[in-house]
């Protein structure tokens, strides 16, 4: 069978770089492109440089660049992901989506372009979290009165949104399983004379510092007990090779609108 052919996005990133290197450690998938943003220093690149494959180099010009790639997969910007999106679905590309910080209106974008290609758009990519969210389901359930939530999330000093994805998801989730609605219950941090906190609130924190790859924690706070359900990533590795399952998943599937839910077959 000819092997996958794979786009990377954002391809001198923290991720792309991973990425890369995940790629070329695979016999079953080929770099078929290296992008990076216009103004970005490392245009004309050989993407070896980055931990590619040698001969591919490094381009802006997505529409060339996706001509005849089966996959993209991008950890980049919003910004930068929706305009990726808009070539692939000319080109009848599929893509993988790992960039966080989108609005509503541009969540509705991504779901639209998935009438035409494969989508999987999942904030987290890793086994773990994503069996944290199954996870969840069940303590949630259990614990649905008489325990106070709240999420706490620490990454990396460069990371530019906040909460993290993961925890917005993990808010998602739980919010699902009570029956509650996100934009009405979440509160982000606190500040000054809060009051006593509403049971009905899920909480959330944020730790920005030094390197970590990132981590989550669920907190389930009751009367004589706490439960904690923690995911510690200390690899980046984790979520590429996530990215790389759904390239794959998508390749044997429809059209459509996926997570990792649905590439690691868990709903
Ligand atoms: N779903 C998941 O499992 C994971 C998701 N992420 C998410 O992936 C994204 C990237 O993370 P990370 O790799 O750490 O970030 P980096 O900033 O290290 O990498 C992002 C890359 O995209 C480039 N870029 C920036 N803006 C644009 C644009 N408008 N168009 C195209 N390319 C652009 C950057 O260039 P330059 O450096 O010049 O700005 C850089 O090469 C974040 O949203 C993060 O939250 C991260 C890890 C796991
Ligand atoms: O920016 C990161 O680094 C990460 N971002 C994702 C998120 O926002 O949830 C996933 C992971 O935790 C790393």
């Amino acid at each position: 069978m000819s092997a996958l052919k794979v786009a990377i996005a954002g391809c001198s990133g923290r991720m792309g770089r991973v990425l890369l290197n995940c790629v070329e450690q695979a016999d079953d998938l080929a770099l078929h492109a290296a992008l990076d943003h216009a103004t970005s220093p490392h245009l004309g690149k050989d993407a070896s440089e980055f931990g590619g494959t040698r001969g591919v180099i490094v381009t802006a010009d997505a529409a060339a660049a996706l001509q005849g790639a089966d996959v993209l997969i991008d950890f980049t910007r919003p910004e930068g992901t929706l305009h990726h999106l808009e070539i692939c679905q000319q080109h009848g590309v599929n893509i993988v989506i790992g960039t966080t910080g989108f609005s509503a209106q541009e969540k509705a974008v991504l779901g639209a372009a998935a009438q035409r290609i494969g989508v999987v758009f999942a904030p987290n990519m890793s086994v773990g979290v994503n069996l944290v969210f199954k996870l969840l389901e069940t303590a949630s359930r259990v614990l649905s009165h008489g325990y106070d939530i709240e999420i706490i999330e620490a990454h990396h000093r460069h990371k530019v949104d906040a909460p993290s994805g993961t925890a917005l998801g993990l808010g998602e989730v739980i919010a699902r399983t009570l029956g509650r609605d996100l934009e009405q219950c979440a509160v982000y941090g606190r500040e000054g004379v809060t009051g006593e906190r509403d049971p009905s609130t899920i909480g959330f924190a944020t730790v920005r510092g030094g390197d970590i790859v990132g981590d989550h924690t669920v907190l389930y706070a009751g009367i004589g007990e706490r439960i904690e359900i923690t995911h510690k990533a200390s690899s980046r590795a984790t979520f590429a090779l996530g990215a790389l399952r759904a390239a794959r998943f998508l390749q044997a599937n429809p059209a459509g609108m996926y997570d990792m839910q649905d590439v690691l077959n868990l709903k």
